[in-house]
């Protein structure tokens, strides 16, 4: 990049490590709209929080009244949100932080552009629930609007998904409870050595 030259931190990662006693990451949670992204996403940053963590979790609809409320829901809008997300996220980590993003991402090069960019530090984690349960669920009434052709580019309906191929975890909701799902993310942080 032309006349733009890293600078660098006087409190390195290493020391941020060393007082937050555990290593940064990014849980990134992808699933269809009302498939629990967000729900277990803060049962998980619940438990990171006891345990005396520093975490934080960003989340679709908030981040889109912010820093994304431009962007809409056409396939280019969502590769540049994702974009972005990757970015701050991965800000985050640099800070120390373990991050959960919980964001449709339906595209799997964008997944797998934020995994390469975080390497070792990522967790993708597909919050598997079938459409059928989705539309049941339908927590915001946005599938309703959707079916009755009032919200394009609905994804699972008018908008693709692409379902991660290899997650490191996976979490079938129809037959997991909240809590087990959860517990499912936070083992595996612990097998990745992120948390003890
Ligand atoms: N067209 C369309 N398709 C899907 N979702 C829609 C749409 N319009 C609005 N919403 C609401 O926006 C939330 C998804 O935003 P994301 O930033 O996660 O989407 S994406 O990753 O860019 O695909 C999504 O939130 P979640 O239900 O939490 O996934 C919806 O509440
Ligand atoms: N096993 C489960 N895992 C996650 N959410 C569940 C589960 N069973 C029921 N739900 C409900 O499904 C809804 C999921 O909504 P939300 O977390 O906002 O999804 P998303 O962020 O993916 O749109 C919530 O109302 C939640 O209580």
């Amino acid at each position: 990049m032309n006349n733009i030259v890293w600078h660098k931190t006087s409190v390195t990662l290493a020391e941020r490590i060393g007082s937050n006693g555990h290593n940064p990451c990014i849980i990134w949670y992808t699933g269809l709209s009302g498939s629990g992204k967000s729900t277990i996403a803060n049962v998980v940053d619940r438990k990171l929080y006891e345990r005396g963590c520093h975490s934080y979790v960003l989340d679709g609809d908030n981040v889109r009244h912010g820093l994304n409320k431009d962007l809409g829901f056409d396939d280019v809008s969502r590769v540049e949100n994702i974009r972005r997300i990757t970015e701050v996220a991965n800000l985050m980590t640099d800070a120390g932080l373990i991050v959960g993003t919980a964001f449709i991402s339906p595209f799997m090069a964008d997944r797998e552009q934020a995994r390469k960019l975080a390497a070792s530090r990522f967790i993708e984690v597909y919050v598997d629930t079938p459409l059928a349960v989705c539309e049941q669920r339908d927590p915001k009434g946005l599938y309703k609007k959707a079916r009755a052709g009032d919200i394009p580019h609905f994804t699972g309906i008018s908008s693709p998904y692409e379902p991660p191929v290899m997650p490191e975890v996976h979490l079938r909701t129809a037959s997991l409870n909240v809590e087990e799902a959860a517990e499912q993310v936070i083992q595996a942080l612990i097998e990745k050595d992120i948390i003890s």
